[in-house]
């Protein structure tokens, strides 16, 4: 399973008064890494996931350290790396790096829902290929 990798630049929305990044904007820039991975890789937009196939994958579980801040004007190269596969959950890392250096570490846990009833669902065998050959 491939690291997929993409970058974020720091814009004024994302920082507290104090030219950093306030944190629970990284929680929505890991969110974006995440919709990219599934429609660049996986095929499959969040558009069509939820609009169409009336499915979605939400974060069940989530843990991050912050290693170092991050500032205005910067890009960071996010990496996310998908682990084994359970029945409905996809396992990642994730990581964050600015200027050579690490800024944030972590992992999640999305899980595959019906978007109706919002419960787990086997993952359809074509995403699971998909992710486990990207
Ligand atoms: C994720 C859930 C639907 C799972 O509940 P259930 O359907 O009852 O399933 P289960 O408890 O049996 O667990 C199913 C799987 O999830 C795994 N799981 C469940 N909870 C966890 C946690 N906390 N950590 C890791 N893995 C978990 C569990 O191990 C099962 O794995 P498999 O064996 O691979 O199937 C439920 O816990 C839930 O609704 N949690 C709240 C999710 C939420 O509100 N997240 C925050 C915002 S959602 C969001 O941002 C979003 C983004 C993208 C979208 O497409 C949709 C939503």
């Amino acid at each position: 399973m491939a690291a997929f990798v993409t970058t974020r630049k720091i814009l004024f929305q994302h920082c507290d008064p104090a030219g950093i990044v306030f944190y629970p904007r990284y929680f929505e820039m890991i969110n974006s890494v995440v919709e990219e991975w599934f429609e660049d890789v996986l095929g499959h937009s969040f558009a069509s996931l939820h609009m169409d196939q009336k499915k979605g994958v939400p974060t069940a579980g989530i843990s991050v350290d912050f290693r170092a801040p991050s500032r205005l004007g910067e890009v960071l190269t996010f990496t996310l790396t998908p682990g084994p596969l359970g029945r409905s959950r996809i396992p990642c890392r994730i990581e964050a790096h600015g200027g050579g250096q690490l800024r944030l570490e972590g992992a999640l846990t999305l899980v595959y829902v019906d978007g109706v009833t919002l419960k787990s669902e086997p993952l359809p065998a074509t995403l699971a290929q998909r992710i486990e050959q990207s």
